[in-house]
């Protein structure tokens, strides 16, 4: 099976470095200079790509290897599928982004699998920092694909000695507990940087898995999956590290200081879209809604209180 990467951003890159210590794999880049010029992604600096790794600037080249793998923000997901004519049929495409499409309120496999319905849509998704496994150290993921004889194939096709892939079929669970993981640490990091500390913390990370199995159990997931990589061990990496940028994205909601613009932080626009598929379920989703307003700009000390303020309830 041939494997190509799409997107030469931190996780693109850092996807190849691992890959392509052990087998051949293709990276295309939307600017693909620095790639080609330097073997390094200026969102990872300081990592080189193996001679494994063929850089190709040409699309259509890189659509033609049976694993693609869609590694670019979740909200360019959709307008980077539409502009793509070929078929790809008997692909297996395999989402590697984390979020909810605001416009559609769709995931990443349900967007891939109507732009090519006679293709198989997969997602990889668990606890990991690209720096972590651009640097070789021991990762373990989640490989979600409805066809299990094809997540067979393509999990022994993409693990690595240091990159270990897990399986199951429950694509919905792992793809919404990726997902939902950036909100609850947008929430955990605005947390600690109002200076309320790790008891709260802990308090916003149960109450925030809680929402995830809510919305996800709702929409058909397995909760064994919601414990699993995917959904617990992503949730605890992001809401405990500041090498998570949903994370930090957060604490300096917390200080009252800005934050880079320019880097990726998927928590914010699926805040968004997670307020709005509540609404839309009848789901009571509170932390994802107090992310979605304190990143629309309301007070998180006025927010933190309200969310304190609610009913007692059962646990
Ligand atoms: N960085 C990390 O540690 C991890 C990231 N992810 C996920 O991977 C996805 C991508 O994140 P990163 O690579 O970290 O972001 P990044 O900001 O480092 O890179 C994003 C890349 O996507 C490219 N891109 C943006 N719009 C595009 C479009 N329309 N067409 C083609 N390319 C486009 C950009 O040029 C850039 O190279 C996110 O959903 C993130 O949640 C998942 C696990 C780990
Ligand atoms: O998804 C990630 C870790 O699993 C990366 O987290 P950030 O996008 O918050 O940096």
């Amino acid at each position: 099976m041939s494997v190509s990467i799409l997107g030469g951003g931190a996780f693109g890159t850092a996807l190849a470095v691992a890959i392509g210590q052990q087998r051949p794999v293709t990276i295309w880049a939307r600017n693909p200079e620095t790639l080609l010029s330097t073997r390094q992604s200026p969102r990872l600096p300081g990592v080189s790509l193996p001679d494994a790794v063929t850089v190709n600037p040409n699309l259509k080249a890189a659509l033609g290897a049976d694993v693609i793998l869609f590694s670019m923000p979740m909200q360019s997901l959709t307008g980077f599928a539409e502009q793509i004519e070929d078929g790809l049929t008997g692909k297996a495409l395999v989402a590697c982004c984390k979020g909810i499409d605001l416009n559609t309120l769709r995931g990443p496999t349900d967007i891939l699998a109507q732009q090519w319905p006679d293709a198989t849509a997969a997602v990889l998704t668990g606890p990991s920092f690209a720096v972590d496994i651009a640097n070789g150290l021991p990762t373990a993921l989640t490989l979600a694909c409805r066809d299990d004889q094809l997540g067979i194939k393509m999990q022994e096709q993409l693990s690595t000695r240091a990159l270990r892939l897990y399986r199951t079929v429950d694509v919905t669970g792992a793809e919404l507990g990726g997902a939902l993981k950036n909100v609850i640490a947008i929430a955990c990091g605005a947390c600690i940087g109002q200076g309320l500390g790790d008891s709260a913390r802990a308090a916003l990370m149960t109450r925030g898995f809680a929402e995830i199995a809510r919305l996800a159990q709702h929409l058909g997931a397995d909760p064994s999956t919601l414990a699993g990589l995917s959904g617990f061990g992503d949730l605890v990496l992001t809401c405990t590290s500041e090498k998570s940028r949903n994370y930090r994205f957060g604490q300096a909601l917390g200080r009252g200081e800005t934050f880079d613009d320019d880097t990726t932080v998927e928590g914010v626009k699926t805040a968004a879209a997670v307020t709005a598929l509540a609404r839309k379920l009848s789901l009571e989703m509170p932390i994802c809604e107090a992310v979605q307003n304190v990143s629309q700009g309301a007070s998180v000390t006025e927010t933190i209180q309200s969310l304190l303020n609610r009913p007692l309830k059962e646990e």
